[in-house]
């Protein structure tokens, strides 16, 4: 039976809100985890399957985004940073960190990377619904999904901090790691990942 020994955190939220910016500092702090921005990810393992013109973004094959990064969730110690969380296995995850943003903020975020209006509009709209911590807490346990500011820099390094104790407790939590197979009571058993 295959087990890791470090947690696997999933960093998603709208567009701008700092994943990336979290991410890296997370494991600039903790050496031992690996940040996976899966935008670069997908197309260095050929896992693009297009470009959306309207939306100007690429379209990712989750599919093959999957077959790819399952060994690496299997190794443990992941943190995954992406603005969908919903596709990711929930044996294999061990916490789903939502960013949240104050759309003034955002909107001044998202314009000053020259993104065109119906693109701004369009991530604005998904913040202010609550879209992508709804899509969180249908597919995670409601006890691994947290949401947390992100409008300031002191907000990052406290939101890091915060993540930091977290993986120690983890740890000290799981001396023998935990496993990567199904657990009977995870809603895994819906989905078609096997
Ligand atoms: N909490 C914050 N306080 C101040 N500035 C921030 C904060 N979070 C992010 N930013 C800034 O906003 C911009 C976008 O941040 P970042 O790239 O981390 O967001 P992202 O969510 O990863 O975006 P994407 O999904 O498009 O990759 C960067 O210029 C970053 O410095």
């Amino acid at each position: 039976m295959s087990t890791r020994s470090l947690p696997n955190i999933i960093i998603t939220g709208t567009p701008g809100c700092g994943k990336t910016s979290h991410a890296a500092l997370l494991a600039q702090q903790l050496s031992q985890l690996k940040h996976i921005s899966i935008s670069e990810y997908a197309k260095e393992n050929n896992c693009i399957d297009g470009h959306d013109q309207v939306r100007d973004s690429d379209i990712v094959d989750e599919d093959k985004l999957l077959d790819a990064l399952e060994p690496e969730l299997e190794k443990g110690g992941v943190i995954v940073d992406w603005h969908v969380c919903e596709v990711f296995p929930e044996r294999l995850i061990d916490l789903v960190i939502v960013l949240r943003c104050d759309n003034s903020i955002l909107f001044s975020r998202l314009s000053k990377r020259g993104y065109k209006e119906n693109k701004i509009q369009e991530n604005l709209d998904v913040e202010i619904m609550d879209i992508l911590i709804q899509e969180a807490r249908d597919s995670y346990k409601s006890e691994v999904v947290i949401e947390l500011r992100s409008d300031d820099v002191d907000q990052i390094e406290e939101n890091v901090a915060r993540i930091s104790q977290w993986v120690e407790m983890w740890q000290k939590d799981h001396p023998e790691g935990v496993s990567n197979e199904f657990q009977p009571g995870s809603d895994d058993e819906d989905s078609d990942d096997e």
